[in-house]
């Protein structure tokens, strides 16, 4: 599968929760590719949390941070990429995103809100009406994810495990389309 990528990044997209970094890692171990996280590059290059920017910085300082950290990793091959959920949200993202295969881990939002119903790391979600919060970004952001090349819709149940095997099937289509146009343009 590797090969047949020829080293071609993989960007996972999605909303807060959907299971980007837990899947990316492991997409990044079945690909011999490495892994990173744009929420981790930009923790770990401020030495502060995601709260902490937010709270201290502002939103738009973050996504500007967030822009600068992709425009980096997408100088780089041989990647799987978990993004931070609005990554979609400023046009010139998509630019680098375009750079590799963009997936979209689509879960709904009831699973996500399950999923984060404990987690107090996701300044966006500390709101009276989390699960409200959630369903209004995904309303939102919908049309932007469906940007992406691979569309996964997530069925509750499903492990990480099943989830990046999903995705790995379904890369060879989405190449074939790409490989079919050339064969029309040629
Ligand atoms: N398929 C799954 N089944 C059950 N729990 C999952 C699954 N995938 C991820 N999780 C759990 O859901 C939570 C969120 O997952 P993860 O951090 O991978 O999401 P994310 O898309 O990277 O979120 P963010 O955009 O906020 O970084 C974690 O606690 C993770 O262990
Ligand atoms: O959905 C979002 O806008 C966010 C998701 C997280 O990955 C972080 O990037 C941050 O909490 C913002
Ligand atoms: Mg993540």
């Amino acid at each position: 599968m590797s090969s047949l990528l020829q080293g071609v990044s993989l960007y996972l997209i999605g909303m807060m929760g959907a299971g980007k970094t837990t899947v990316g890692r492991l997409l990044a171990q079945q690909l011999g590719y490495g892994f990173v996280d744009t929420d981790d590059v930009i923790t770990q290059a401020t030495g502060r949390s995601i709260n902490q920017l937010f709270a201290e910085e502002g939103e738009a300082a973050f996504r500007q941070l967030e822009s600068d950290v992709l425009a980096q990793i997408s100088a780089h091959i041989k990647l799987t990429v978990a993004t931070g959920g609005g990554i979609v949200l400023r046009r010139e993202n998509w630019s680098y995103l375009r750079h590799g295969l963009i997936v979209w881990l689509d879960v709904p939002v009831e699973l996500l809100y399950t999923r984060l119903a404990e987690d107090t790391t996701r300044p966006l979600l500390q709101d009276p009406d989390p699960q409200g919060k959630l369903r209004s970004l995904l309303e939102q952001r919908q049309p932007l994810y469906a940007q992406a090349d691979l569309h996964i819709i997530v069925k509750e149940g499903e492990t990480p495990e099943q989830i990046a095997n999903r995705v790995m099937a379904a890369i060879p289509s989405v190449l074939k389309t790409t490989a079919s146009h050339q064969n029309v343009e040629n």
